[in-house]
């Protein structure tokens, strides 16, 4: 009992608060078009409305024939101006954490030398360590049954220990910046080690951060009980946080740190709104549906290896008769994306070779079905000629189950990557987009209506 002398509101005053709302709210979803409203704010061909201009990062997804026509084509994501491809072809072949190399580049715009690198690594590592008490009083004495909830929280809380908050100057948004990167891992391992105490009834340990580690080393090595992993698995985190680092301005979660940005809000706050739009199931939330949906088809016996038994399977999901209800197949199209997701690539190429060496063919066999039929499927369904592919939240989770984390800790890890990204438009927001971010609504309710007292209604 959460408000034990708060009585819940019962079914019969919601019946009676939801029936009223319902009587005098519609709204057409055709009326958008009629009046020409950029719903998701997005142009008539589904491409997103211009918003703003960037340097951080490019997402490609498809180029335009000479009318103006959408022409798709595989995905491409850049990091100032560096293909993921490149970066990740690099980190591979010298076998080698780079994701902090990857936020020095998207904070600060060029590739760091080693002594930058060395600074920078130092740097963050110095600070994944929590303010005294931190871990005690805000996190497990409020614990959550969510992670992204909790590390909201905690981002906020974080404003109480900050004596410079409010300041908006480059310097002061780099250093709280640098703080919430580096601090961001820690927050999510107490927080579920709190949840699983709580909510398990299991052990917690609250492992310090040990000195050298890179951000993925520092994951695993907080969150195992025994501290041990192996170098491929960080390397496999490490390539996850690469990948998942920065998506543009107009991903939703950047998106949603750019408007509170734009009112000059503090750091935390406009993080904290990030976090609290990453985990949205249309979002980042989609890698923990992916896993779900993943586990139902194969407890339903939906066969990996038979295309008409996978096709059924998606059919039901799209009708709404399995899966969550909502009709979405999780982990399968993209607002820019039209034949390919490169994340989704290279998560699916390096994750294969580990879910056949640690008994997760089957699940890595039915990813791939899904990736390969689901467009199909769609098509077919919808009636419609529509480009969909993979997305990265595809092969995420199945990564970070092979990994032996919890799923809980799926999209909070999604978080904890692009946080990095988060800052980076922060500080590309503030410093020069410099107008307060505010489209219109078009007025679509009663015309005119006479103000009636309350004795005449
Ligand atoms: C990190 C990320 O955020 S990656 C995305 C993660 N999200 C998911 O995997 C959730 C499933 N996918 C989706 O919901 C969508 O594809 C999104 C939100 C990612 C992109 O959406 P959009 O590009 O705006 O596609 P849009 O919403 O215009 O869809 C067009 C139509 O296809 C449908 N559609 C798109 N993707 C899917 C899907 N995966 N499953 C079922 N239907 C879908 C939409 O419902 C819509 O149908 P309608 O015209 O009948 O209403
Ligand atoms: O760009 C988008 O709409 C969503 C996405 O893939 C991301 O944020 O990584």
């Amino acid at each position: 009992m959460i408000y034990p002398n708060t009585p819940a509101l019962t079914d019969e005053q919601l019946r009676i608060l939801c029936d009223a709302y319902r009587k005098a709210n519609f709204i057409d979803p055709e009326m958008s078009e009629k009046l020409g409203v950029k719903r998701g704010l997005r142009n008539a061909d589904g491409t997103g409305v211009l918003a703003g201009l960037t340097n951080i990062c490019d997402v490609q997804g498809y180029t335009r024939d000479q009318d103006g026509n959408i022409v798709p084509q595989h995905g491409r994501l850049i990091y100032r101006g560096i293909d993921l491809n490149d970066i990740v072809n690099e980190a591979v072949r010298t076998d080698r954490f780079m994701f902090e190399e990857v936020l020095w580049l998207l904070l600060l715009g060029t590739l760091p030398d080693k002594k930058e690198l060395a600074f920078f690594q130092h740097l963050l590592e110095s600070h994944r360590e929590l303010p005294d008490g931190f871990a005690e009083m805000m996190i497990m004495s409020a614990p959550s049954p969510n992670i992204m909830n909790k590390m909201a929280r905690s981002v906020l809380a974080m404003y109480a220990y900050d004596k410079n908050a409010e300041d908006t100057s480059l310097e002061n948004i780099v250093r709280q910046s640098i703080n919430l990167i580096a601090e961001l891992p820690t927050m999510m391992v107490y927080a579920y080690q709190a949840f699983r105490h709580v909510y398990l009834h299991q052990s917690m340990y609250f492992h310090y951060p040990r000195s050298g580690q890179s951000t993925a080393e520092h994951i695993l090595s907080t969150y195992r009980a025994d501290q041990k992993f192996t170098h491929e698995e960080a390397r496999l985190l490490d390539l996850c946080l690469i990948c998942h680092a920065d998506h543009g301005g107009g991903n939703n979660s950047t998106f949603t740190d750019r408007v509170v940005s734009s009112t000059l809000t503090d750091t935390y706050s406009a993080i904290a709104a990030a976090i609290g739009a990453l985990k949205g199931p249309r979002h980042g939330g989609a890698n923990l549906r992916v896993m779900k949906q993943l586990d139902q088809l194969l407890a339903a016996d939906v066969d990996p290896n038979s295309d008409a038994s996978v096709k059924e399977a998606l059919k039901k999901i799209l009708h709404r008769e399995a899966g969550d209800g909502s009709g979405l197949i999780y982990g399968i199209g993209h607002a820019v994306y039209t034949l390919s997701d490169p994340r989704a690539q290279i998560l699916k190429k390096y994750s294969g070779h580990l879910a056949g060496i640690s008994g997760h063919q089957k699940e890595y066999d039915m990813l791939c079905m899904i990736e390969k039929l689901a467009p199909e499927v769609m098509q077919e369904e919808k009636g419609k000629s529509m480009h969909t592919c993979a997305n990265v939240d595809l092969y995420s989770g199945l990564i970070y189950r092979m990994l032996g984390i919890d799923e809980v800790l799926y999209t909070p890890i999604f978080a904890l990557a692009r946080v990095g990204g988060w800052c980076a438009h922060r500080m590309e927001e503030v410093e020069f987009a410099n107008r307060i971010i505010r489209p219109a609504y078009k007025y679509v309710g009663p015309v005119h209506q006479d103000y009636k007292s309350l004795d005449d209604r």
